[in-house]
């Protein structure tokens, strides 16, 4: 008999999929005596139930990072063409997690749900992947941000770098293996003086331990690939911004304080110099993301690599081809709130920054088919546009 399509995604007997957990432990002992996979098993099970029939295109995918900004916007995408979806998060406090609280929702009203954990719980990640065959991983959880590796760098290695090889030392155990698709950095081109950057490019002069801990990914792909046949692709994203954004980065805080009437900082190079950036629209780095999945070929395991295949190892550009600079972003920002910004114009401190990011997308182009269509005009109007509605809301 042929299986029924959610049989061919969950590993459990479908008669469990709707199954409430019976009664809930002290919750001082759930750990020690209550199977925690009841508190998420229905919530995921239902998450990967597909609202159709399946095609053969079908995905099953873990989002990791699914309540961050990149994570909520691929998830909600993958969820919506209709491939199965299931996020993870571990709602840290690096940014008011009320935000990320808010994506949860978004996600949950388009029925995805997002599991409460972090990566480097192996335990936590066995299970889920005991639950579910996920086909693909969009490993999208990290530490981000640039200035704020030097305040607490430690977070970097424990996030970007254990967290992804506890992710992948799961996945290597799986059979079959998914493919796995993750979030890389332009920051890896770091002092490069070379423009545009091109995969190519060296990527050995990190400007910040941010940066470092993304190249250090990068060779651990490496690895994971030549050692146990792992397809993995590393996407380059080049300062992403729009709608649900973080609001660490320079476009998000710039609005807030120039709404506020509060000075923003803007930092110049040495001699007066604009601070440049290929800022990237997140519809743009979705459909590099989804391209990514749809073509990542299949993780082949240590037996493919016996019979002599290979499994995909590959790494992209994701940029906009357009850099602008700073100056650009806060005089924009000024024409849609109709309001003029307090420059506070500094020299830009040695904190892992570095001048111009401008990506060459010609392999994204030939092999994902990737083509970023959104300007830095269009792509603040539409952030501003939500930006308003969530603090009236807030
Ligand atoms: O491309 C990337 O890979 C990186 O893009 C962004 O990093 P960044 O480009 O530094 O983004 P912002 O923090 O938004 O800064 C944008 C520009 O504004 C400038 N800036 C920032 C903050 C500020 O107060 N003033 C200011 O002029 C920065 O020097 C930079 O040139 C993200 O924050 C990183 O997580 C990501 O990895």
């Amino acid at each position: 008999a042929s299986k029924s399509p959610i049989q061919s995604i969950v590993k459990e007997t479908h008669s469990t999929i709707h199954s409430k957990p019976s009664s809930a432990p002290p919750a001082s002992l759930e750990r020690v005596v209550f199977n925690t996979e009841h508190i998420w098993k229905n919530d995921v099970l239902n998450s990967v139930t597909p609202r159709g029939s399946i095609s053969d295109h079908h995905k099953v995918v873990l989002v990791t990072g699914a309540a961050g900004f990149v994570g909520t916007h691929v998830s909600l995408a993958l969820k919506r063409r209709g491939d199965s979806v299931v996020g993870l998060d571990n709602f840290n406090r690096y940014y008011d997690p009320k935000l990320k609280r808010s994506r949860q929702d978004l996600l949950l009203n388009e029925g995805v749900y997002v599991v409460e954990g972090d990566i480097n719980d192996m335990e936590l990640l066995n299970r889920l992947f005991d639950t579910v065959r996920f086909t693909h991983v969009m490993h999208l959880a990290a530490q981000a941000g640039v200035r704020y590796a030097m305040k607490n760098p430690s977070s970097y290695i424990h996030s970007n770098i254990a967290g992804f090889v506890s992710l992948l030392e799961v996945c290597k155990s799986l059979n079959p293996k998914p493919a796995i698709v993750w979030a890389s950095s332009s920051s890896v081109y770091g002092l490069n003086t070379k423009l545009p950057f091109s995969e190519e490019d060296r990527t050995d002069q990190p400007a910040s331990v941010y940066a470092a801990t993304k190249k250090a990914d990068e060779e651990i792909a490496h690895s994971y690939n030549h050692i146990y046949g792992l397809s993995l692709t590393g996407l380059r994203f080049f300062t992403v911004y729009g709608p649900w954004g973080r609001p660490d980065m320079a476009y998000f805080e710039f609005t807030k304080n120039i709404l506020k009437g509060k000075k923003i900082t803007v930092f110049q190079g040495p001699g007066g110099v604009s601070v440049g950036r290929d800022f990237t629209y997140i519809d743009d780095v979705v459909k590099g993301c989804v391209a990514a999945l749809d073509t990542a070929g299949k993780s082949i395991g240590r037996e493919g690599k016996r019979k002599g295949l290979k499994a995909p190892l590959r790494v992209f550009n994701i940029g906009n081809t357009s850099p602008e600079s700073v100056e650009k972003l806060v005089g924009i920002l000024e024409r849609l709130l109709k309001k003029k910004a307090m420059r506070d114009v500094q020299e830009m401190p040695k904190n892992g920054d570095v001048m111009f990011t401008h990506a060459n997308i010609s392999l994204a182009a030939r092999e994902l088919g990737y083509m970023p269509t959104t300007d830095l005009e269009t792509g603040l109007k539409k952030f501003v546009e939500w930006y308003v509605d969530w603090i009236q809301k807030d």
